[in-house]
């Protein structure tokens, strides 16, 4: 049996545009299906866990942005159940790092072709994550999104207009950074991410080279540079192109360790997180996508 979780909120309410869309082709098909709604700000991860224990699904498909990708992935993790992405989302980057269709039907297509392909995913202290999780400027941008209106009339773009908005209230802090049990030690962090898959932001290429199935994590630092400078830089991120630029250092590993000395704020996916990132674990080949 496919069990489909939909987000009908997701990208402003593309998610119950999207949904019905795929409803219409699966009745069409006379797919058999059981359907989880997602509720707002209850994370689905326990409830998708328990439909799970107690029916015999083969298949999950998720209808959403990356934050449901990303809690659906979680109950998925390590169970062998394969997950098949319907982008409904704002900035939909990990659907678009996988290379998944961002056209509904097309993607419900790939979800009966493909063969499943397994990818990384990584744990952290009370949850686990998907595609990218990172502190400073991009979560404090994330987090502006979140709370703010423009989401729904700017779309992706959101995110690179609020993060020049916010640039000035911004305060870097020193950064320790452990990879792999050895440490460094950077001034004026404006972020850190750990990324397993390349983009977030709706588009930002952070770590361009990070490859979900490569049993390693990308991490990228942005450091030491002034608003102009920043500013300069800023739209080559959209080509991955900052990655010479002095101010930008990356590192790659299993075990990844992030503490800053101001209160920065974290984002899993997308979504503001508690918890901090002093502990990312790899968890290499943990689901399989289709
Ligand atoms: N039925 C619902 N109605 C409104 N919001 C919901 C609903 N179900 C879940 N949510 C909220 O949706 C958020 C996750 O949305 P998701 O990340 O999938 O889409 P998005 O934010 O539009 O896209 P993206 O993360 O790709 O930019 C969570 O904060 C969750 O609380």
């Amino acid at each position: 049996m496919m069990l489909i979780v939909v987000n009908q909120g997701a990208g402003r309410g593309k998610g119950r545009f999207v949904w019905r869309q795929i409803k219409d082709r699966l009745d069409e098909q006379n797919q058999p299906y059981q359907v989880l709604y997602t509720k707002p700000h209850v994370r689905v991860v326990d409830e998708l866990s328990r439909v799970l224990a107690g029916s015999h699904v083969d298949r999950v498909v998720a209808v959403g942005g990356d934050g449901t990708f990303s809690e659906v992935a979680e109950a998925l993790a390590s169970t062998g159940i394969s997950l098949g992405l319907i982008p409904a989302g704002t900035g939909n980057d990990i659907a678009r790092a996988l290379q998944i269709p961002s056209e509904p039907e097309a993607a419900l297509r790939r979800v009966f072709s493909n063969q499943p392909q397994t990818i990384d995913m990584a744990r952290l202290k009370e949850r686990t994550m998907l595609g990218f999780a990172g502190m400073g400027f991009d979560a404090a941008v994330a987090d502006a999104v979140n709370r703010g209106k423009s989401k729904h009339w700017l779309g992706s773009l959101v995110y690179g207009v609020t993060a020049v908005r916010m640039l000035r209230q911004f305060k870097p802090s020193r950064v320790t950074l452990r990879v792999d049990g050895q440490e460094w030690v950077y001034e004026a962090v404006w972020m850190v991410a750990a990324c397993n898959t390349s983009q977030f932001g709706g588009g930002m290429k952070i770590c361009p080279h990070a490859s979900p199935n490569d049993g390693t994590l990308d991490v990228c630092v942005v450091k030491e540079l002034t608003v102009c400078e920043f500013l300069r830089i800023f739209p080559s991120v959209y080509r991955g192109k900052h990655v010479n630029h002095p101010a930008v250092a990356f590192h790659r590993g299993c075990e990844i360790g992030i503490r800053a000395e101001e209160p920065f704020l974290t984002h899993i996916d997308g979504d503001l997180a508690g918890g901090g990132l002093e502990q990312i674990q790899l968890l290499p080949r943990a689901l399989s996508i289709l």
